[in-house]
């Protein structure tokens, strides 16, 4: 049996994780006789566990040249471990892999992170990727408005409230542009509806792929 990659991607707080679970719970039901991969990015490799411990250290002062760079870097090197050791494995053995974040994720942040460091950073992760990423075969964007999902990460430490929402602005400015670029591969989720509306919607996209 074929395998299947989902991936979920949308700005902090957009209600990913969340609907992950319901997903997972829906189709366990669903399709009992399928494998589930439930996982995400940065992952636990060791390139991921250095960028985890960054984020939760999130420091507000702006990153230097190597910094940006570095981060980059390492999130293509997490990308790079968690393809091998365990989406491809999974998909191999006929797995449906929903994976919460994905390539998308490195070319809409670090497509904001590395402005003015290099030309139309979007595009230039993008083609480092091209060569050797295996492309989803769905990617569900979660779109909310900026301002929303900082009032529900707001518990959340690190960066100023305002700056922050500028930034996931940005963002979410990279993640349509992607959606654009490959709107075959995309399908947009309201993320501003309740959870069980928002998995429903997930859920019946991902079903469609599978009859
Ligand atoms: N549909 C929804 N409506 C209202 N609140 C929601 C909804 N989905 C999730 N939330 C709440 O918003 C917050 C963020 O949700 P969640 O952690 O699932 O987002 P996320 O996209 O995974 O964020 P991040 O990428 O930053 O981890 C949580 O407090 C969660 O309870
Ligand atoms: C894969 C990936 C992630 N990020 C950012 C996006 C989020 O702010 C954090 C991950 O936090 P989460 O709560 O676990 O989703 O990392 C990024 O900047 N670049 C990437 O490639």
């Amino acid at each position: 049996m074929k395998g299947l990659l989902i991936t979920l991607e949308g700005i902090d707080g957009s209600g990913k994780s969340t609907a992950i679970r319901h997903i997972a719970a829906k189709l366990k039901e669903l399709v009992p006789e399928r494998t589930l991969l439930i996982t995400a990015e940065p992952s636990n490799s060791a390139a991921g566990r250095i960028l985890r411990s960054e984020i939760l250290r999130e420091s507000t002062g702006e990153l230097s040249f190597a910094e940006h760079m570095e981060e980059l870097f390492l999130f293509m090197a997490d990308h790079a471990r968690h393809l091998a050791d365990t989406i491809i494995p999974s998909l191999e053995a006929g797995a449906i892999v929903l994976c919460d974040r994905y390539a998308d994720s490195t070319a809409a942040y670090q497509g904001v992170t590395l402005k003015g460091i290099v030309p139309d950073p979007l595009v230039w992760i993008r083609e480092i990727y091209r060569p050797w990423n295996l492309r989803p075969d769905r990617t569900l964007l979660f779109l909310l408005d900026p301002q929303l999902s900082v009032q529900r990460i707001s518990s959340r430490s690190g960066r100023e409230k305002f700056e922050r929402q500028e930034f996931l602005r940005q963002v979410d400015g990279n993640f349509r542009r992607l959606a654009s670029l490959e709107p075959e591969r995309f399908v947009i989720i309201d993320a501003s509806l309740d959870e069980d509306a928002v998995a429903e919607s997930a859920v019946s996209s991902i079903l469609e792929m599978l009859t």
